[in-house]
């Protein structure tokens, strides 16, 4: 497993080793103890989700504030999406800053989004499937969300080549100023 720290250094690149033969490729996607020896604490995950997206969708940026922050290990089986987290804990020296990252099939990269980060994802392909495990369970009323293009933050998201395709509540989400956050 190999693990590449980012410009935000509780954000983790993770790249299982994928052993390929002549019939195809083994990999261990989720290995616990490896798992928290790279993150350095012991992450419980109890949710594992799924969703499938066209080209252009694009998903975030979403967090769910205390008592159910949830961190998620991030990646995509099929297509390519550009993944983002948004440092969102106003106390952090990373306030509203950003990385991105390619996750697709072909890179089999996963990102670590840790508990305080705002996430979301753009799809670069025709389909992708992205799939992920959170540490808390979906927790809809304490579902956060801020503004895909919020100049404040200034993500850099690349052209899909068609418009933007959002959910109404995230096209209306929040702005990093306005919205309830991390402390
Ligand atoms: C996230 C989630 C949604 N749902 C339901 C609620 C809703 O009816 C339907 C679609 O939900 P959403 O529109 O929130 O799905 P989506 O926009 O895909 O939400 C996800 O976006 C990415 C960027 C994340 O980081 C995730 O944590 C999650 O917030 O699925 C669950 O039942 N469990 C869950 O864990």
């Amino acid at each position: 497993m190999k693990i590449t720290t980012t410009s935000l250094p509780e954000v983790l690149i993770i790249e299982p080793k994928v052993f390929g033969d002549a019939r195809g490729f083994f990999t261990e996607s989720w290995n616990e103890a490896s798992f928290n020896k790279a993150v350095g604490s012991e992450v419980r995950f109890v949710q594992d989700n799924h969703s499938r997206s066209a080209r252009g969708v694009l998903r975030g940026l979403h967090f769910q504030l205390p008592p159910h922050t949830q961190g998620k290990l991030v990646r995509v089986v099929s297509g390519a999406v550009f993944d983002v987290a948004v440092d969102i804990r106003r106390s952090s020296p990373n306030f509203g800053r950003w990385e991105g990252v390619e996750l697709s099939a072909e890179n089999q990269r996963q990102l670590w989004v840790p508990p305080g980060f705002a996430h979301g994802f753009l799809v670069l392909s025709e389909t992708a499937d992205f799939l992920y495990k959170t540490t808390d369970y979906y927790a809809p009323q304490c579902e956060g969300a801020v503004r895909w293009d919020d100049p404040a933050i200034g993500i850099e998201w690349p052209d899909t080549g068609v418009p933007a395709l959002l959910a109404d509540k995230d096209a209306r989400a929040a702005l990093l100023a306005e919205a309830r956050l991390f402390d």
